[in-house]
């Protein structure tokens, strides 16, 4: 399958992410909050952006069947995922029009851009491998995390790591799968090898993300 070879490709990438200080910070709850704060309103413009793909999807998609499948991810981004956003902010006293009006940082802002982009100009294809790491890495990290002793007991962020590791979340990151192995099965090797590539680049800007959030980063020079 496919997606056997990308894991070939994006195994060191990902293993990287279990040794982040955010990453680790997450799994045993020494995560300073602020730093969580700063990840929940990135990532709250970036899923608004990242819900955008699978809208351009469900437009490009061939049959009902992958129509289907992108209106559900879609919904699992705006009413699954976000809330976990909602909810974590609430309890920081931050209101849902606040998080929206948050300004993208440099990385938020070149990642999505690259999504976007990639998406709008070529087929089905191409967004499926623009959305595919998001979704599997956080499977991958929530489901590792999950693992670690204590990690769902008396932890800040046991919220965050059952909603990532739930069965729920790891269904989309299947149907994710799935569908990139189904796309890439009439593919000849040099579109699957354009393919890997955009699947290994989101998987560098999902680590930069990591760090990002880690200092708190917006953009070089206030404006
Ligand atoms: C940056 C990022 N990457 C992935 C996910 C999981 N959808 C997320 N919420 N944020």
């Amino acid at each position: 399958m496919f997606t056997d070879r990308l894991w070939k490709r994006v195994e060191p990438i990902w293993t990287a992410y279990l040794d982040h200080p955010f990453v680790r910070g997450l799994g045993d709850g020494t995560l300073e909050q602020d730093k969580f704060r700063h990840w929940l309103k990135q990532d709250y413009v970036y899923l608004i952006d990242y819900a955008r793909l699978f809208a351009i999807g469900s437009a490009k998609a061939d049959d009902l069947e992958e129509m289907t499948t992108f209106a559900k991810l879609l919904h699992g981004v705006l009413d699954v995922e976000m809330d976990l956003h909602r909810k974590y902010a609430a309890d920081f006293g931050i209101t849902k029009e606040e998080l929206e009006k948050t300004e993208a940082s440099a990385i938020t802002t070149a990642y999505t851009s690259y999504m976007l982009n990639l998406s709008q100009r070529g087929g089905v294809e191409n967004v499926v491998a623009s959305v595919l790491a998001c979704e599997w890495s956080y499977n991958f990290i929530g489901k590792e995390l999950a693992k670690r002793p204590g990690s769902l007991t008396d932890n800040f962020y046991k919220s965050w790591i059952e909603m990532y590791s739930s069965a729920e979340f790891t269904a989309l990151a299947e149907e994710t799968k799935q569908l990139m192995n189904r796309i890439a099965e009439d593919k000849p090797e040099k579109e699957l090898a354009r393919l890997e590539e955009i699947v290994v680049k989101t998987s560098q800007f999902e680590y930069m993300f990591w760090d990002m959030v880690e200092k708190k980063e917006e953009w070089l020079v206030k404006g």
